[in-house]
């Protein structure tokens, strides 16, 4: 192995929606990743977080409706630093127990990451991540007089739906690189990273949720890896499945990947941010690949004998 440097993006599948399922769900994803250190490889752990900063968010924002006199509603990056600590402490002692059953000794930690966002991304007047509890239209008025937007799912029901901008740069990049030097686990930029805009000195935590497969190609970029390894809950990807024209993906190269895109394959809030990401990471360097695979089955995606493998 030449670049024993790799990404995992953990997605939601491997966590749940409780406390306890949470603690539960993590096992399976340090099992998958004590794997892939005992096959010598560096890891870096990114995931998702929707679930769970929308839990926050809605917690928080109970929380200040108690006392609307003396208690703010907690800013959205807030909700992001919260969620970004509260999974990554799962999943830092399910990976530590998993290692250490096995014999590794190896500290595994969790560090609270930024990401630096354009103020002028389109994805600010184009908000496109839902979050957070129902609201009444009255609720939901109130939250588009204070400037935030509202989206009616369903007839009556309100949510908020944030921006989610591209990532531009990860300011704890070094504490990451230090950290894979001395052979350590690291849990980086979970939930896409808290995003931020650069003031000066001053970094200013904006109201937005980043794609944390964006996210994911980013950090692969910055720290040198070889792969980027999707976790998901679903064995390969697939294009029109169900359909006679169904195609379950083995290997797929990018210039492929990009005519399918153009034939409107891939939905926008589903697996599009996954396939764009690989294309990027991949093409930036012939060297690189991508891996899509199932959470219980990392160790045989990396080996190419399940999942899919996208290449320049
Ligand atoms: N291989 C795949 N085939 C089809 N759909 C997929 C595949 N991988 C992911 N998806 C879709 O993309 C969504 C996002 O995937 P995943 O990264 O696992 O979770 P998250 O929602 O946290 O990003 C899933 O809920 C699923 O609908
Ligand atoms: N931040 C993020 O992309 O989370 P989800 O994958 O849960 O949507």
């Amino acid at each position: 192995m030449d670049n024993k440097r790799i990404v995992v993006a953990l997605g939601r599948n491997a966590f749940g929606k409780t406390f306890p399922e949470q603690q539960q769900n993590v096992k399976k994803a340090a099992v998958a990743i004590a794997d892939l250190v005992e096959a010598k490889y560096q890891v870096v752990i990114t995931h998702s977080n929707g679930p769970q900063v929308g839990m926050i968010q809605t917690a928080m924002t109970e929380f200040a409706r108690l006392d609307p006199d003396d208690r703010t509603v907690a800013p959205m990056s807030v909700c992001g630093a919260m969620s970004e600590g509260y999974i990554g402490y799962d999943l830092q002692n399910a990976i530590r127990e998993e290692l250490i059953n096995r014999g590794i000794y190896k500290t595994v930690s969790t560090i609270i990451t930024q990401v630096r966002v354009d103020p002028f991304d389109i994805a600010f007047s184009e908000p496109s991540k839902v979050i957070g509890r129902y609201m009444s239209k009255e609720e939901a008025d109130a939250e588009e007089e204070k400037g935030n937007y509202v989206v009616e799912e369903e007839p009556g029901k309100f949510r908020r739906i944030i921006a989610s901008p591209m990532p531009i740069d990860i300011y704890e990049i070094d504490a990451v690189k230090a950290l894979l030097d001395a052979d350590q686990v690291v849990i980086a930029a979970g939930g896409g990273g808290i995003p931020v805009l650069q003031q000066g000195s001053h970094l200013k935590g904006a109201s937005a949720i980043i794609e944390k497969d964006y996210t994911a190609a980013k950090l692969a970029e910055l720290v040198g890896a070889g792969t980027l390894l999707f976790l998901t809950a679903y064995d390969k990807l697939t294009i029109g499945k169900g359909t006679p024209e169904e195609k379950v993906f083995d290997t797929v190269s990018a210039s492929d990947l990009h005519q399918y895109i153009k034939d409107g394959h891939f939905p926008a809030v589903t697996t599009f941010p996954k396939v764009d990401a690989s294309i990027r990471f991949v093409t930036a360097d012939k060297e690189r690949k991508a891996v899509i695979a199932n959470l219980e089955k990392a160790k045989e995606g990396l080996a190419g004998k399940t999942g899919t493998t996208i290449t320049a």
